[in-house]
């Protein structure tokens, strides 16, 4: 227990969060369909702040939009790697690009199918959520805004690494 709590545990901690940033954001500067499954999920869970729908909808909602936004980063690593490995056509090469591109179609006609089911009876008319059902227990705005604060985070650094241009190999 004690160990864990160290100074040095604790620094190592927060070195491996900050490479799970960069590495967030990293794809979100290089990716051009990481910026597009961004995008639509930050419209998304501001519209679960200001829609009634209900905890467990929203939690079906983020999930799906973590499995997006997880495969995305999952399938920019793979690229990397096979690019790394090599630069000629190589049909392993090939299928190691495709499943991996495949897992992240399946995710996202998945987060469409989640959004359509969830919202499609709460956007005519309107179902607008009332204040105190986010500030009450469980603390559905705090969740939201929290999650609304980092994707803000992860842009703002993204834009930074592209405007440093650095290390940065955009694709699609
Ligand atoms: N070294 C290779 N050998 C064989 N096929 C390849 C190779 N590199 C890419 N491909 C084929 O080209 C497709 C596109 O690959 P590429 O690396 O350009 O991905 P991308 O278009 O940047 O992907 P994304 O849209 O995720 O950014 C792959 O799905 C694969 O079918």
């Amino acid at each position: 227990m004690h160990s864990v709590l160290s100074g040095e545990a604790m620094k190592g901690l927060v070195r491996s969060f900050r490479y799970a940033f960069n590495g967030m954001a990293y794809a979100l500067a290089t990716q051009r369909n990481m910026r597009v499954h961004f995008l639509a999920a930050f419209v998304v869970i501001f519209l679960c702040t200001v829609i009634s729908i209900n905890v467990l909808q929203i939690t079906t909602v983020l999930f799906s939009i973590a499995l997006v936004i997880t495969l995305e980063m999952v399938n920019t690593a793979i690229e990397h790697v096979v690019d790394m490995v090599t630069s000629e056509f190589h049909p392993l090469a090939k299928v190691a690009k495709d499943v991996a591109a495949a897992a992240v179609l399946i995710a996202a006609a998945n987060a469409v199918a989640v959004a359509y089911l969830v919202f499609y009876d709460k956007l005519n008319p309107i179902h607008w959520r009332t204040l105190r059902t986010l500030l009450q227990p469980p603390f559905i705005g705090v969740v939201l805004i929290g999650v609304l604060c980092l994707m803000v985070a992860v842009s703002g650094y993204a834009v930074h690494l592209r405007l440093r241009g650095k290390d940065v190999h955009t694709s699609g």
